[in-house]
């Protein structure tokens, strides 16, 4: 058995690529090609986008790779299609799809030509050391410019010859996916030594639990068979494994080279760690893959239920959603104004978009977020370093030396004639220039070093307002540097409102301040005594708006007569008051914080 694997190797007859591109230039419809051409496609369009969310938004956001048959030449090769997530939330996610490739199709749209993600992916794609076939899609569109496009890949990444394609009518499509065979090694890894595999993807099926994805890169695996992940140290035996064609194809085993699901009676995602390393228990560890890394939330926000009254609910579906998504921290919290609810930590803003759409949608709960916040680290006098994940929980000022704050590197693509503007906006935001590409005469590149916390705002609205729409932005995370940070506090009547603590640069805290106090005058419900509203920057105040009494009578209009009625707008506001909070003796109600928190 073990001389025939070894005379005859699978991993010839075997090609592992991606497509990478900007949003929107047709990476899931020349997917579908594909999978059209090769014979797997089942009657869905568009199959490699999942969620109700990404199809919505037409974004990819979950990697859901697939196994492909193909002849050519009179051969038969298995073609594994990694599918990378589409958005910067995901980019640990996309650096381990990346390794479980050879090569790479970087598909650029006819009609916009290059723009900042493909820029950003480009570059990880080579960093990665993958084969990359240059194709430009869209050419059936009217305002294609294909001949621009590829002066523009010459230019800026040195590639020749670009595929010319449609992915919409699958004009050229067939030529590309002969030239993914020719041209991308086949995988790396020795089929006779002991089994290592490389997880790099998973989801959660209510059926058999946790799926995992793994390349089986050296030795192969069988059903039975006793794995340990090097990272848990958890053991598993094999359940079951076979191919991801769309639907589950099941196999006695997986060869070396080859991509494969396998079930391992993980009951939950977060067992399944991305860029982890499997070997077989009676083998010993192996060595294990470089780069592993535990992926980060880097935004946090408070989720309460807007009514008090649906918390149970809330934390169930919380709960039910958590068994899906590994990438979710969860803690309780309790705030005066908003009751007992959830501190959260997402990947990223798209991350925390995508949990509120779909505990609001599949459970029917509203909830009030608070506003999103980055991991702040805190630097103690001891020297000790504490992440501030709420800003409610710091330690007391005296105690702590220094803040620092997170960083990011910020790639925008936008048309020349915005070049100044853009420049004055970013250093508003604290921005750093490292550098200025020029793409043709009508188009620039501009990097940025960036505190990430000045992102995670309107950034990527204002610069598309500013350029017509036609700015695009991608980012990465990058190192944490000390920062004149202070604790911003709003208060009604001497009483801090916790759910609107945050942290805040020392240059920002007036605006911020007096934004904040005119905002809540207008939003806060009539109140039976004079209000003052204070915003405070490390304890001090430093702006103040003031709300005058007012009494409010909802049944002065009816006069007499009418007693359903009377009863019915008492009821309703019965039901108003439940939704009601108290701070100190301000009422204020859950719709305000929800107005705020939005605005
Ligand atoms: N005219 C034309 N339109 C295309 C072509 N390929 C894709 N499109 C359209 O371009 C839009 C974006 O295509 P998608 O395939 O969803 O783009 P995507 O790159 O997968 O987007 P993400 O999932 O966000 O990464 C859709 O409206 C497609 O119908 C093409 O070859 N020609």
């Amino acid at each position: 058995m073990l001389f025939l694997r070894r005379s005859f190797s699978y991993r010839d007859y075997i090609r592992n690529f991606c497509i990478i591109a900007h949003i929107d230039h047709g990476k899931s419809t020349l997917a579908d090609r594909f999978l059209e051409l090769t014979g797997t496609k089942l009657n869905k369009s568009q199959v490699l986008d999942k969620l109700a969310v990404e199809r919505e938004r037409g974004i990819t956001v979950r990697a859901q790779s697939v196994t492909m048959d193909y002849a050519y030449n009179n051969q038969k090769y298995l073609l594994n299609l990694i599918d990378t997530p589409g958005h910067v939330d995901f980019s640990y996610e996309v650096s381990r799809s990346l390794k479980a490739c050879q090569g790479a199709i970087l598909l650029v749209d006819a009609t916009s030509g290059i723009q900042a993600q493909t820029y950003s992916t480009y570059f990880q794609a080579k960093e990665a050391g993958l084969h990359i076939i240059p194709a430009i899609n869209k050419i059936d569109h009217p305002t294609a410019m294909p001949e621009h496009v590829a002066d523009q890949l010459k230019s800026q990444f040195g590639l020749e010859n670009p595929y010319f394609v449609s992915a919409a009518t699958g004009k050229g499509v067939q030529l590309l996916l002969n030239r993914v065979i020719d041209v991308v090694p086949r995988p790396l890894g020795v089929d006779d030594k002991p089994f290592r595999g490389f997880l790099f993807d998973s989801w959660f099926d209510k059926h058999k639990g946790v799926v995992c994805l793994l390349e089986i890169v050296d030795g192969f695996i069988k059903k039975g068979d006793i794995l340990k992940s090097f990272h848990t140290k958890k053991e598993y035996e094999i359940e079951e494994l076979g191919f991801y064609r769309l639907e589950l194809e099941y196999r006695n085993s997986l060869e070396g080279g080859q991509v494969g699901f396998v079930v391992l009676g993980m009951k939950e995602t977060s067992e399944a760690l991305i860029g982890d390393t499997f070997y077989r228990v009676k083998e010993g560890p192996v060595e294990e893959f470089p780069g592993f890394k535990q992926s980060k939330c880097m935004v946090y926000a408070g989720v309460f239920p807007e009514d008090s009254e649906e918390y149970d609910e809330l934390s169930l579906a919380i709960k039910k959603y958590q068994l899906e998504d590994r990438s979710l921290i969860v803690q309780k919290d309790q705030s005066t104004a908003l009751g007992n609810g959830y501190r959260c930590g997402f990947l990223g803003l798209l991350h925390m978009d995508i949990f509120q759409e779909r505990i609001e949608r599949e459970h029917d709960i509203n909830m009030i977020v608070t506003s999103p916040s980055v991991p702040y680290k805190a630097v103690l006098k001891t020297g000790e370093e504490i992440t501030v994940e709420n800003p409610n929980e710091l330690p007391e000022k005296f105690k702590i030396k220094a803040y620092l704050e997170p960083m990011a590197r910020v790639t925008i693509f936008l048309p020349s004639e915005n070049i100044g503007d853009m420049i004055k906006y970013c250093m508003k935001k604290r921005g750093l220039q490292e550098e200025m590409i020029i793409l043709d005469e009508k188009s620039t590149i501009v990097k940025f070093l960036m505190p990430l916390s000045e992102i995670i705002t309107d950034f990527y609205s204002t610069i598309k307002s500013m350029t017509k729409g036609m700015a695009t932005l991608d980012y990465e995370h990058t190192e944490y540097i000390e920062s004149p940070l202070g604790i911003m506090t709003l208060l009604l009547n001497g009483e801090k409102v916790d759910a609107l603590t945050s942290m805040v640069p020392r240059e920002q805290a007036y605006d911020r301040g007096r934004v904040l106090t005119e905002k809540l005058k207008d939003l806060l419900p009539g109140q039976l005594f004079e209000v003052a509203i204070q915003a405070a920057f490390n304890g001090k105040v430093i702006a103040r708006e003031t709300i005058k009494a007012y009494r409010k009578d909802v049944t002065a209009k009816l006069y007499g007569g009418d007693q359903t009625r009377r009863d019915k707008l008492l009821d309703k506001q019965k039901k108003g008051k439940k939704r009601m909070k108290m701070i100190g003796n301000v009422r204020v109600d859950s719709g305000t914080f929800r107005k705020l928190l939005k605005s």
